[in-house]
């Protein structure tokens, strides 16, 4: 089993929003793995950030995104920094994978300074810019295609999804 799609990209970018609205529009369930450890875990994302620390986030998301990928077959989210693994770069070099982007404008619009994003909890620009440097390539490298969302509705960020990935509504 595989996902019909994968989405990708920083914190706040929509794939959440254009994740539930792909997932809509192609008749299949959606699924974030943001989402699946906050259930497994039965904390806040945050919370296992101060608690246990950002190593021990990525453990989880490792094993939360390899599971995803073998038994979700709708669309699927990965937190902003999944690709950050080599493992999870190899395993999603065999799916339809699209990157979300946009300028530190529009994220610092749609994030704001919420401490439910701990990695932009403190001067979010510097931040997002800081994180991008590091990340852009490795978006970059893991997706078959790349949207920018800038200026762009979710459902316009839906539809040049489908479009990039030539994926045809049932
Ligand atoms: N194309 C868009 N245009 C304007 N606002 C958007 C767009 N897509 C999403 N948003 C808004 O931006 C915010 C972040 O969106 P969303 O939660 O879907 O992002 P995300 O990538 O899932 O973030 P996270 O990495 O934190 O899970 C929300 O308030 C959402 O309504
Ligand atoms: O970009 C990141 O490193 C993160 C993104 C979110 O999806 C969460 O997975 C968490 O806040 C870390
Ligand atoms: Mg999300």
């Amino acid at each position: 089993m595989s996902p019909r799609l994968v989405l990708t990209g920083p914190m706040g970018v929509g794939k959440s929003t254009v994740g539930q609205l792909l997932a809509d529009r192609l008749g299949v369930g959606y699924r974030d793995t943001d989402d699946d450890i906050v259930a497994a875990e039965g904390r806040a994302v945050s919370d296992i950030f101060v608690e246990d620390g950002e190593p021990a986030f990525r453990a989880l998301e490792k094993e939360a995104v390899r599971q995803a990928l073998a038994t979700h077959d709708g669309v699927l989210a990965l937190g902003g920094g999944a690709v950050l693994d080599p493992d999870t770069r190899a395993l999603l070099a065999g799916e339809r994978v699209v990157y979300l982007s946009m300028d530190v404008e529009e994220a610092v619009r749609r994030t704001g300074l919420g401490a439910a994003r701990p990695l932009l909890a403190v001067n979010p620009r510097k931040q997002w810019r800081e994180l991008m440097e590091a990340r852009r390539h490795l978006y970059e490298e893991t997706a078959k295609a790349v949207v920018p969302t800038d200026g762009r509705t979710p459902e316009e960020v839906a539809e040049a999804v489908l479009d990039a990935l030539e994926l045809k509504e049932p």
